[in-house]
């Protein structure tokens, strides 16, 4: 398999806190992966150091676009890292309440598409054929993540588990080969838990994107997650398939306590 994601001994360090402590992940195509852990174990802090959030303090991020050269994007602001082909999510969503649901998904294309402050303004040829694109994509990833009939309505009026999956639609806008989902169940009751569960694989079949996610709800990483990764105190503490990271005494000790036996 294609490694897509390389990440080298990432450190982070907040002062005297060490909250990333030397950690190491490959993620490749066709995988889903999730990372998990007690709170404060830094995995959000690993995702903001991923993404270009923060820059590490030591290590190296590697990515390895399917098509193209490996790049090092340590220190790349977001949106260029977004632009190589990482889009993610957030643990707190943040969408644009007052815009509408289509247009938060075209938002997302932005990262996409050629046309500049004049040319929307003169609104040539090539601007209007490329926003007919934009808006017939959003709809279309509209459709796939089922939110085609909420279109017209303003974000903030979405349900809860609803205003998470436009999230995942606005990330897919930008057209990424990995997907990083940051607690994308947080707060979702158990229908939309199981909608979620079955979305994040039709993405990896379907649109072959790979994805790394971070989630407390156990149910739902060893349902559908290829490898596990968990942390401790901003250290990895173990790796492997479900079924190893259920029976690992550390992890059982450290996080899963009676959840392992569920
Ligand atoms: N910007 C920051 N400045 C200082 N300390 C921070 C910062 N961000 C995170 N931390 C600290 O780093 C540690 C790891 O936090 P992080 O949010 O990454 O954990 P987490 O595993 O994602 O937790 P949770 O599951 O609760 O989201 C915590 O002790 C946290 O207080």
């Amino acid at each position: 398999m294609k490694k897509l994601l390389e990440v080298k001994q990432l450190t982070m360090d907040f002062g005297g806190l060490r909250a990333v402590d030397r950690v190491s992940m490959e993620i490749c195509e066709g995988e889903i992966v999730a990372l998990i852990g007690p709170n404060g174990a830094g995995k959000t802090t690993f995702f903001n150091c991923v993404t270009g959030i923060y820059k590490p303090s030591f290590g190296e991020v590697l990515l390895h676009p399917p098509q193209g050269k490996a790049v090092k994007i340590n220190g790349f602001k977001p949106n260029r890292v977004t632009g190589i082909g990482m889009a993610r999510t957030f643990q707190n969503i943040r969408l644009f309440p007052a815009m509408t649901v289509l247009e938060n998904v075209m938002i997302g294309r932005h990262c996409r598409t050629t046309t500049n402050i004049l040319g929307a303004v003169l609104r040539g040829a090539g601007s209007r054929r490329q926003e007919r694109e934009t808006v017939e994509m959003s709809y279309h990833l509209l459709e796939k993540v089922g939110l085609q009939g909420f279109a017209n309505e303003f974000a903030r009026n979405l349900p809860y588990g609803a205003q998470r999956r436009l999230e995942i639609a606005r990330a897919m806008a930008t057209e990424p080969f990995l997907l990083l989902l940051d607690e994308p169940a947080a707060g979702m009751n158990p229908q939309e838990t199981h909608d979620l569960d079955e979305l994040i694989v039709r993405i990896r079949d379907e649109e072959k994107i790979a994805i790394l996610l971070i989630e407390h709800d156990m149910k739902l990483v060893m349902n559908i997650s290829d490898r596990i990764y968990v942390m401790e105190y901003g250290k990895e503490i173990a790796k492997g398939t479900p079924q190893e990271i259920r029976t690992n005494p550390k992890v059982i000790e450290a996080y899963l306590g009676e959840e392992a036996h569920a």
